[in-house]
């Protein structure tokens, strides 16, 4: 099994859905959409900003935050489905999927996991159901927004599954400008003195911490790649992406 989470930058990736609904093999898949989210609360008249990578959501934004994210579950689920691979688009409201708790109050509804109901994820898989994840949370009040890098992360790790998480660059950059400058392995150690000289800036922080993240609940392993054709496979066989890492040991021979 592995739990492949889809970036919103990769919106409408045909060929990578193509590649999802032939991948043999188990999947779990968690979407995000940030891009879409942006527009709509743009076309909407919502300023929108972020802090540390997460989306500052006021509760009056909320509505919109999940019914973008919604449509986009159900648009992938369905694609999957139409191509063979029959999936469920779901969010953590359904049968508490995903339980929640607000964050920090200065971020409005912004959530962060606290339960997985794994034995949906078992309960469909059984039927040969691909569940299809959008990242919002059930908890007291009302629904939460939850950074999807972090929504794959606590899946991947209460269910101890490999995580692979496919995003529009080749993997950590060592110099975000220079798509040639990807970083193989990556330890928490480094990713956090990256983070703070700014070598690491905006989305790529929630989803370098939600890696780290998934490995200290469970997961296996973790990668970041890009969400391009024949990625699983190659990723699979350690050709491309960066590899998260707890710490680094050095190989004596
Ligand atoms: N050091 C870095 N290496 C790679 N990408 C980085 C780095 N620092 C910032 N980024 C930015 O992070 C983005 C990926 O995060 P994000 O846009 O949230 O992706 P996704 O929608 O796939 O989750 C990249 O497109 C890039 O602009
Ligand atoms: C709290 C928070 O930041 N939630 C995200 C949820 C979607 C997401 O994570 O989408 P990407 O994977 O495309 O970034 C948001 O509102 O954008």
């Amino acid at each position: 099994m592995l739990v492949v989470k889809i970036g919103g930058s990769l919106d409408g990736a045909e060929p990578l859905v193509r590649d999802l609904a032939h991948h043999e093999g188990e999947l779990i898949v968690v979407h995000g959409g940030g891009p879409r989210i942006g527009a709509e609360l743009e076309a909407r008249g919502f300023e929108t900003r972020f802090e540390g990578g997460l989306r500052v959501t006021p509760p009056e934004q909320m509505a919109v935050v999940e019914q973008v994210l919604t449509q986009l579950g159900k648009e992938l689920a369905d694609r999957l489905s139409q191509l063979g691979r029959l999936s469920v688009g779901l969010s953590g409201r359904d049968a508490r999927l995903l339980r929640a708790e607000p964050l920090d109050e200065r971020l409005g509804r912004v959530g962060r996991i606290t339960a997985v109901n794994t034995s949906l994820l078992f309960a469909l898989m059984s039927r040969h159901l691909t569940p299809v994840i959008s990242p919002i949370a059930s908890a007291e009040g009302g629904p939460l927004n939850v950074n999807a890098d972090e929504v794959a992360a606590a899946v991947a790790g209460c269910l101890g599954e490999p995580l692979v998480y496919l995003t529009d660059v080749p993997g950590v950059l060592a110099d975000p400008a220079d798509p040639e400058s990807r970083i193989p392995v990556l330890d928490g150690g480094e990713a956090e003195a990256r983070i703070e000289d700014g070598t690491i800036a905006g989305g790529m922080i929630p989803k370098v911490r939600a890696a780290l993240l998934a490995l200290e609940f469970g997961a296996p392993w973790v990668m970041i790649a890009r969400g391009e054709p024949g990625a699983l496979p190659q990723l699979l066989a350690g050709q491309v992406g960066t590899r998260i890492v707890p710490e680094k040991i050095s190989r004596e021979v």
